[in-house]
């Protein structure tokens, strides 16, 4: 595990591209984060809850962002998926700079290429395990002669093929967490986020999806970047960011 606080990175030189084009080598560069700032307008008071971050996520890794409540973890994973955009500074996701596009460009990269997973699992409780992924591949436009196999595959990933049938009322809270898991990574997303997914989980549930985020590293190669609380989790990241007051700091 390496854990770290400021980067400085390598800034491109980067055209904006159509959303879906990417740069051919995105290692290093796979989602940078330069100098960025957040605020938000309270009345006429300006809360700065960023307060200029740098740093990188690696393809294929687990990175956690780890701090205190108020500290400015969502913000800034909202940030790395695209859901709102930095007020300034940038972000390159696969080379193209999320900073600048437009909310439809947003919305794209978004379905293409970037998984979402919650506290609260976000299921919909009328449909099964199966038909909650399902749903996923639906909304993703991805064609229906595909959504069985991809199903399958999802839900065996994350250890769930006997469970496919039930209804979320019907599963504990980490089968359940694991089915959002599966709808998270069903459009093969290259970039999964996941703000505090283990914290409504005891301890061994909470180290069941560790492993199964482990498991979908290895199998898709997807880089999986998650906020937690949970100091008996930052062990398993290969890297660790702890923000404080939106601001990274040193251990
Ligand atoms: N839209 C908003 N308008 C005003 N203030 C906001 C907004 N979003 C977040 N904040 C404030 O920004 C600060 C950081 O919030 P954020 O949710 O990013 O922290 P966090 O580290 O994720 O906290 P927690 O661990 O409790 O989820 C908080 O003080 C919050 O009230």
């Amino acid at each position: 595990m390496t854990i770290l606080h400021s980067v400085k990175p390598p800034i491109q030189d980067m055209a904006a591209p159509e959303a879906g084009a990417v740069l051919k080598s995105e290692g290093a560069s796979f989602l940078q984060v330069n100098d960025v700032r957040k605020s938000f307008m309270s009345g006429s008071r300006k809360i700065e809850v960023l307060k200029g971050i740098g740093l990188s996520i690696a393809p294929s890794k687990l990175t956690m962002l780890r701090g205190r409540s108020g500290s400015g973890k969502t913000t800034l994973l909202n940030l790395l998926g695209g859901l709102d955009r930095p007020t300034e500074g940038e972000i390159y996701f696969r080379g193209r700079p999320l900073h600048a596009w437009s909310d439809k460009q947003l919305t794209t990269v978004r379905r293409q290429e970037i998984g979402f997973i919650f506290q609260s699992f976000a299921l919909l409780p009328l449909l099964t395990a199966w038909e909650n992924v399902e749903l996923s591949l639906r909304l993703a436009g991805i064609p229906r002669a595909e959504w069985k196999e991809r199903v399958g595959r999802c839900l065996e990933l994350v250890g769930l093929t006997k469970r496919a049938f039930h209804h979320p009322s019907e599963l504990s809270g980490g089968e359940q967490q694991r089915v959002a898991i599966a709808k998270g990574i069903a459009h093969k997303p290259k970039l999964l986020l996941a703000d505090e997914p283990t914290a409504e989980l005891d301890t061994q549930m909470a180290a069941r999806i560790i492993a199964v985020f482990r498991d979908i590293i290895e199998a898709e190669q997807t880089a999986i970047c998650m906020t937690t609380h949970d100091s008996t989790l930052w062990g398993a990241a290969d890297v660790v960011y702890q923000m404080a007051d939106g601001t990274l700091v040193p251990e």
